[in-house]
């Protein structure tokens, strides 16, 4: 049976997910948050040409020899301007950030000068221009220097409270709730029974949306029943989460009964299996507003999905610009198999060679249980359904896992 293709699986996942409604945040709320719109300077910086030094400013003509000779007529500090012009062999004595005053075009610095009293002896050229901030040379008001879109880096806020701003408009935070299922599974901490496993999924899974800026509700493990998992799944949409996301209870088994229980809550679904190693058991769809990504129960297929899809849909629910996950080319770091019509993300580890060259070496096991070889992974080695087989050495593409 042909499987969906895993580009037309995210374009599924994707589809009409808009930016959630703008909220306003202090600035100190905003780190990592998502513009919802452009933001412009409110004002001029800096406002006035203001020294970068400490030392005179001075008319640059005056100063322009070795040892000529200027009167101090006053002072200026940040925030404490000087009333006066500077007049012909004038100087006032400036600190850094003061404000430029009128009649003086350069700034000469306090190590090249000799005081004495009222006079200052110049021990070295002043240029024109010289130590001096022009207005503005940062930005002007009305400039737009953070877009729609972006996600709000520290830096970002320091230039957004500079541009006058105490708070930003941003994209509502999805909420994610993680519903796990599985009677076998304990609690890490637990001395689990025979055959029970302990509880991983979900740890990884609230971590990687949290890290992109989700807010998580954890709604448990459900029993292998149907009446758990309808309930789960009830109290997702009670809790007014935007994507639900199950784990586990997803293939055909006779305790897999995920896709029976959206279907039983009136689930539209876009898709059940799709041309993906690991998690070819997904599935997507709608519970009303409420989208739906049903993982695999294996920790690598639900991790390795969470990422590929999950991310993504966040970060677009969230306002981001920017939501696909980025190729970066490397050379493998060992020969391949040809690849069958599963879309294969195999866990690598990544090397940088002297040369610059980074090197994608996938780990020799690749099962879809292996955590160990999941958390020693740097990246996910992308191979395209049919890929022939490949020589160490030739190149590849890999995405980058989150550190
Ligand atoms: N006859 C077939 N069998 C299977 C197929 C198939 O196509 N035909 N697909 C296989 C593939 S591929 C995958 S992936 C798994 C996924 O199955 P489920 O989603 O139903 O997962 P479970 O059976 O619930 O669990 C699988 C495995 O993972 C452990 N698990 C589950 N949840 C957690 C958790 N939260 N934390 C830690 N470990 C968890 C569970 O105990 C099982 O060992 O199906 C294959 N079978
Ligand atoms: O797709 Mo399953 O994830 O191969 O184990």
């Amino acid at each position: 049976m042909a499987l969906m293709p895993v580009s037309d699986a995210l374009a599924a996942v994707l589809a009409g997910a808009e930016p959630l409604p703008e909220q306003m945040v202090a600035l100190n709320e905003a780190y990592h948050r998502v513009l919802a719109h452009d933001v412009a300077a409110r004002r001029t910086q800096p406002p006035q040409a203001m020294s970068a030094m400490d030392g005179y400013a001075v008319r640059a003509a005056d100063a322009a020899t070795i040892d000529s000779r200027l009167i101090v007529i006053g002072e200026v500090a940040a925030g404490r301007p000087f009333a006066r012009a500077v007049g012909a062999g004038e100087a006032v004595r400036i600190f850094t950030g003061g404000v430029v005053p009128d009649g003086a075009d350069a700034v000469v610095i306090q190590e090249d000068t000799v005081a004495d009293g009222t006079s200052v002896t110049i021990k070295e050229a002043a240029i024109t221009g010289r130590h001096i901030r022009p207005a503005g040379v940062d930005f002007r008001e009305g400039d737009v220097l953070l877009r729609k879109g972006t996600r709000l880096t520290e830096r970002d806020l320091a230039l957004a409270a500079a541009m006058n701003h105490p708070q930003l408009a941003v994209c509502r935070r999805p909420r994610v709730a993680i519903l796990a299922t599985g009677d076998e599974l304990v609690m890490p901490g637990t001395t689990p029974g025979h055959g029970q496993i302990v509880y991983s999924n979900g740890y990884a899974l609230h971590a990687l949306a949290r890290s992109e800026g989700a807010e998580t509700i954890d709604l448990g493990v459900a029993a292998d029943t149907m009446e758990a998992t309808s309930a789960g799944i009830r109290r997702a949409r009670e809790s007014g989460a935007d994507i639900l996301i199950t784990t586990g209870g997803a293939s055909v088994g006779d305790h897999d009964l995920v896709q029976q229980a959206l279907r039983g809550e009136g689930i539209s679904m876009a898709f059940w299996k799709i041309a993906i190693r690991p998690g070819k058991p997904m599935m997507h769809g709608r519970l009303g507003a409420m989208r739906v990504i049903g993982l695999p129960g294996n920790p690598v297929s639900s991790y390795v999905c969470a990422f590929l899809f999950m991310v993504p849909l966040i970060r677009a629910l969230s306002g981001h610009s920017v939501f696909h996950h980025r190729r970066e080319r490397a050379v493998l770091g060992r020969d391949l198999g040809a690849n069958d019509q599963r879309e294969d993300y195999l866990r690598a580890r990544l090397e940088l060679r002297d040369d610059g060259t980074s090197v994608a070496i996938p780990v020799s096991h690749q099962d879809s249980s292996l955590l160990a070889n999941l958390a020693a992974a740097q990246v996910l080695l992308v191979r395209p359904p049919f890929a022939p087989k490949a020589e160490a050495g030739s190149p590849c593409e890999v995405l980058r896992l989150p550190v």
